[in-house]
């Protein structure tokens, strides 16, 4: 499959965002830390990675967790799925929260979230009176399923 070519500055010292198996969505993001940075139980931070891109339009970067920091360590993104908007060219950062009962020690090199690709579409609104009808009509929040 030909396979897009975007754009990427990489200020840290390590290897490039990549996909680790054939057929992964995502590729993990590395923390570019001087230091490192340790989070108290229910504390944020803004986590560098130290790279740029340059997506092309009609394009978006999610920045998602992973499954396994999470699970083990009770490290999640705060704002999952993070946006990074194709117009975006500064230093993609991560918002990491600690949801466990415990201090997490996050260290440089570190493989803390993992970016997805995807194409988007921007829309134009049609301001209308009425809206088609549906079988759902306005029912949400768990209205089905009842008898
Ligand atoms: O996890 C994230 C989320 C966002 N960003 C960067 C890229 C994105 O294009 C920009 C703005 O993000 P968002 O739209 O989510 O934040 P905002 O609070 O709406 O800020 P802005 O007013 O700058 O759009 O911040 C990141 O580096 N990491
Ligand atoms: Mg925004």
């Amino acid at each position: 499959m030909q396979q897009l070519a975007i754009p990427i500055t990489n200020h840290s010292h390590h290897p490039l965002p990549a996909y680790a198996t054939a057929g992964a969505s995502g590729m993990d993001l590395r923390a570019f830390l001087l230091q490192p940075v340790t989070l108290q139980p229910l504390e944020r931070a803004l986590i560098p990675t130290g790279l740029h891109i340059a997506l092309p339009e009609g394009f978006e970067a999610q920045i998602r967790p992973r499954s396994g920091l999470a699970i083990k360590q009770g490290i999640t993104c705060l704002n999952t799925p993070g946006t990074i908007d194709a117009d975006y060219r500064g230093e993609i950062k991560v918002i990491l929260i600690n949801l466990s009962n415990e201090p997490v020690t996050l260290h440089d090199g570190d493989r803390i979230a993992q970016m997805v690709i995807q194409k988007i579409e921007q829309i134009n609104w049609m301001p209308v009176q009425t809206l088609t009808e549906t079988a759902r009509g306005e029912g949400g929040f768990g209205h089905t399923g009842k008898q």
